[in-house]
């Protein structure tokens, strides 16, 4: 089980701050949306060069222009990048492509997909990772349950799981072995973001 911090809502300097008190306890970086949208691909280069050893998962949260969009993330050096499941199917097929041909990643966010239809599909396009994902908005009627992983029982999928994921909620979650858990305020906004990540990597390696 991988432990991936979410860098959202954050300045250039506080990511590469925390990515530095925390990166003992950390296997994937992820550059968050929004510090993307405000960095360009630039914060993610620099990522690279600084942190070479972990994996960097660029949260493109790409919905349309799937080909040049997963070229932007992987060669700016990212292993991974997102793409949402409600795009259309064309949208994925072109992101998985590049993402063969790169010998990268793509990770499905299952954002609002409540359709075990959708899933199927996914697995038919040859999806192998998704996210179980409540959004930043919807977490204010709740944060991640394990209610969630009723959608994708029985798929063949490696499963992320993400949405204001903290040190309380986290053993019951990993119960249900996720491949991937992502958490983002829960570390970003700690007091001690040090103390936090330390325990959740003891909590996930137990
Ligand atoms: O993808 C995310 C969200 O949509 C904001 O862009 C977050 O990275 C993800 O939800 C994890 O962050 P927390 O919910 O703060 O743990």
């Amino acid at each position: 089980m991988k432990l991936q911090l979410a860098l959202d809502r954050l300045t250039r300097h506080e990511c590469f701050h925390l990515m530095e008190e925390v990166k003992d306890y950390i296997d994937i970086i992820e550059i968050g949306t929004g510090v993307i949208k405000e960095y360009g691909m630039a914060i993610v280069k620099e990522m690279r060069e600084l942190f070479p050893d972990k994996l960097i998962l660029s949260d493109m949260k790409t919905c349309d222009a799937g080909r040049h969009e997963a070229y932007q993330a992987f060669k700016a050096g990212s292993d991974m990048t997102t793409v949402m499941a409600f795009s259309s199917d064309l949208t994925i097929k072109d992101t998985l492509q590049v993402a063969e041909e790169m010998g990268a990643k793509v990770m499905v966010d299952l954002l609002e997909v409540h359709s075990k239809d959708r899933i199927t599909d996914l697995e038919q396009l040859g999806v192998s990772l998704v996210s179980l994902h409540v959004g930043k908005d919807k977490q204010a009627e709740g944060g991640f349950t394990t209610d969630l992983f009723s959608l994708v029982k029985e798929s063949s999928f490696e499963i992320a799981v993400a949405g204001g994921i903290n040190l309380e909620s986290l053993p019951e979650i990993i119960q249900e072995e996720p491949d991937i858990i992502i958490v983002g305020s829960a570390i970003t906004a700690a007091d001690n973001p040090k103390s936090v990540a330390g325990e959740m990597r003891r909590i996930i390696s137990q």
